[in-house]
């Protein structure tokens, strides 16, 4: 099955040029314009939504004239916080929010950009959601195309808007959950939805849900291009859907670089494909929408400061060129000269080309950091979305024809299937007629009689078992169709949209996403490479990745992984979750519902199961009384409590400091020692060796107790070997030193 990414391409508007024109963008940052803030004719988001609004029902979306739906892209600036590293490496603030439209360069405030909205540093992502995705996700939903998409450098902050964290959650899951919620708003319809997930890396395509998908090709017919061959999976739920993001995550090329530890090598696509009809008996043969929503996390470009070797260098390249790519074609599509747009220059702009040549809303988030050290990357996003600002697109309802959609091929079935078992039921309690029977010979006919008696018994018991295939069948078709369980056959009303919705995550749901902020995370990291970098050959490789492991969360734990085995091609993950995850997921739509459901939990479990969640690990952290038990610390390493590690580490820590000290003042005693040798009078020297060797004795006694401390921290297993081997030797150590110090005392 293929994803359709739209129909074709139109030429750009005049319009689009003309308002280009009117604002030519400042080049360089020497240019000295000042872009108004409220520039004329562009919409901003708030107006889209109250669109979006005035559209969500589908009776009114359906009045719309030509001219009404018209809109432009939604472009929208958000900045990330300044990094703990860039904080302690001293960078200032190059560009800001300067309030909620325009962004201005801290040097030379002259220089400033405006769009539909700015996000300042502080902006949650739910509110980033509201503003600037919400209105395509509903348009999604009533059958208008949508594209959200995250624009930026590296570690500027896409990963992060688009997926977030568990704390955070995203665009992605927020939209996903969403899309569930306006199912359940609206009852006079009823929907199917399906997910496909693909990345772009190194310009080959490869299918996420499916790890045998690799450099699918880029197909085009008269309703626009298509991936051949992609998987895609019918979802019924929130955590269904968010637990195939997890699974393609897992195959997600992900790498460290100069400027984020997990950053995303590959573009990536999660594709949402939605289709509904009206709901109840009298809506049949009524046209079915289908539409599609495409949330795209961008791989970040990068500056030429990056300093990159081998793989990275390429991907980088890659990379680049196909946002540059990505950046001609917006140019061009907005300078109304063009008369030809290079969409097939990149994958990437292939597969965009129908939402970038207008046919569906757009929502452009571009990230950017404020730090000095980023300015003239940053300039550079600021100029790239104020050029596609320009893009006119017409957001308009697809209607389609029966055999292209699978809800009506499902809703066919189902009639057909419906219609037969009630022939069947019909055909067992038909009798045969005494008139059909010739009345000749008696034994005949009582012959007859017993035949057609065995006969009738096995027909009866062959419909019977038809007839429960079949209605397993219809349910289970029915089960692939959503509809609100608000929803009632003779529920006709046009849908008014109610208060907004606000959601709340299972924590099933964001399984797959990391507990915490990355940069709160990859700063720990830094301060454990910066305690690495003092003292290399006494780290403990493993404790180290299992500190990283844990603070990461599930989606980094993934990446780390995929990055440690190098670039992390599909054929050479081996492991026990993605080679049963690859396998297990069913093909749908033909697949069977209660399969996908079941696929859903065995996915999550094994999510949960190979990692832990960010809510087992806080379980953990919590109570210093839950303490893995061997197998668990010798199966899984990663699932070691974090208390139980900074304890350890802490401890440790102190016992270093107070043998630092025992050997001072042991070096003390010595020197002390051979003074009194030479002035065996001198009170005060004997004094002093008396005090020292009490305050030995105090730290030595301190050393032993932090010693039995470490022990018991570490349940039975290698490591609680280790460090009750080590605490005895330490013990053994004070024992000797002491023995040592008398000595010298009597001497
Ligand atoms: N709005 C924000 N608020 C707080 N932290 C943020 C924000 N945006 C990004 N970060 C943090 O900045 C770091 C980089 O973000 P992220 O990984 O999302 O960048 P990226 O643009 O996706 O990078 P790449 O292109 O290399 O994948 C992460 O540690 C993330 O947690």
């Amino acid at each position: 099955m293929a994803t359709r990414h739209g129909s074709k391409s139109k030429k750009p508007s005049p319009r689009a040029a003309a308002s280009n024109n009117s604002l030519s963008s400042p080049t360089t940052s020497s240019s000295q314009q000042f872009l108004e803030p409220s520039v004329g004719g562009l919409s901003s988001p708030a107006s889209s939504s109250t669109k979006s609004k005035v559209l969500y029902s589908y009776s009114e979306s359906l009045s719309l004239d030509s001219d009404r739906s018209k809109e432009n892209v939604t472009v929208t600036v958000r900045f990330r916080p300044l990094s703990p590293r860039e904080i302690r490496l001293g960078e200032e603030i190059a560009w800001y929010a300067d309030g909620d439209t325009i962004v201005r360069n801290e040097h030379n405030p002259s220089i400033a950009y405006a769009y539909d909205r700015v996000f300042g540093p502080t902006t949650t992502t739910r509110h980033v959601y509201d503003v600037a995705s919400q209105h395509v996700v509903s348009g999604a939903m009533e059958g208008i195309n949508g594209t959200i998409f995250a624009y930026g450098v590296t570690s500027s902050g896409k990963t992060h808007t688009m997926h977030g964290d568990q704390r955070s959650p995203g665009i992605i899951p927020l939209a996903v959950k969403d899309a569930f919620s306006i199912i359940q708003e609206t009852p006079s319809r009823e929907f199917l939805l399906r997910v496909s997930y693909l990345e772009i890396y190194n310009e080959v395509v490869n299918d996420l849900l499916n790890p045998a998908g690799q450099n699918l090709r880029i197909r085009e017919d008269s309703q626009g291009t298509f991936v051949e061959g992609i998987k895609e999976e019918v979802v019924l739920s929130p955590a269904h859907a968010l637990s195939l993001i997890a699974a393609g995550e897992e195959h997600r090329h992900v790498g460290s670089t100069n400027f984020n530890l997990l950053s995303s090598r590959s573009h990536t696509i999660f594709t949402l494909t939605i289709e509904s009809s009206p709901y109840g008996e009298s809506c049949e043969g009524e046209a079915v929408t289908l539409s599609q929503l495409n949330l795209i996390d961008l791989a970040g470009s990068e500056s030429s400061k990056a300093e990159t070797t081998g793989v990275r260098r390429k991907e980088g390249s890659y990379i680049n060129k196909s946002l540059l790519t990505l950046g001609t074609v917006i140019s061009k599509l907005t300078d109304g000269r063009s008369t030809h747009i290079p969409y097939r220059d990149s994958k990437l702009t292939r597969l965009l080309q129908s939402s970038l040549s207008g046919h569906g809303r757009v929502s452009l988030i571009c990230t950017v950091t404020p730090s000095s050290s980023n300015s003239e990357e940053t300039h550079n996003t600021l100029k790239f979305a104020h050029r596609a600002k320009h893009i006119e697109i017409k957001a308009s309802q697809n209607k389609i024809i029966d055999e292209k959609s699978l809800i009506k091929k499902y809703q066919t079935e189902i009639r057909c299937l419906k219609e037969e078992l009630e022939q069947l039921r019909r055909g067992i309690v038909t009798v045969p007629q005494a008139k059909d029977i010739g009345g000749d010979d008696i034994l005949l006919l009582k012959q007859k009689l017993e035949d057609g008696q065995v006969r009738l018994q096995s027909r009866l018991e062959q419909e019977e078992e038809a007839k429960a295939a079949l209605m397993g069948r219809i349910q289970r078709l029915t089960k692939l169709i959503l509809v609100s369980t608000k929803a009632s056959p003779s529920s006709r009303f046009p849908h008014r949209p109610g208060p907004r919705r606000r959601h709340s995550f299972g924590e099933e749901e964001l399984a797959y996403l990391p507990h915490r902020r990355r940069d709160l995370i990859l700063d720990d990291e830094n301060d454990l490479n910066d305690s690495v970098d003092g003292s290399a050959e006494n780290t403990d490789d493993t404790l180290k990745e299992e500190k990283r492991t844990k603070k990461n969360g599930l989606l980094n734990w993934l990446k780390l992984r995929k990055r440690d085995s190098g670039t992390g091609t599909l054929a050479g993950s081996s492991d026990k979750s993605s080679g049963m995850k690859s396998t297990s997921i069913p093909s749908t739509p033909q697949a069977e519902s209660t399969n996908i459901q079941m696929e859903a939990r065995y996915l999550h479990s094994l999510l949960t199961e190979t990692a832990p969640s960010a809510v087992n690990l806080s379980d953990v952290r919590e109570s210093e009384e839950v303490l893995p038990d061997n197998d668990f610390l010798g199966q899984e390493t990663p699932l070691t409590s974090i208390k139980t590690m900074d304890q350890i580490d802490l401890l440790r820590e102190q016992q270093k400091i107070l043998s630092g000290e025992v050997a001072l003042h042991m070096s003390a005693l010595k020197r002390l020692s051979e003074e009194a040798a030479q002035n065996p009078r001198k009170e005060h020297i004997q004094a002093e060796i008396r005090k020292l060797n009490e305050e030995m004795w105090r730290k030595n006694e301190q050393i032993a107790s932090l010693g039995k401390q470490i022990a018991d921290c570490i349940v039975p297993s290698h490591d609680k070997k280790d460090n009750f081997e080590e605490t005895q030797s330490m013990s053994e150590l004070m024992e000797q030193l002491n023995e040592k110090s008398f000595e010298l005392e009597v001497m």
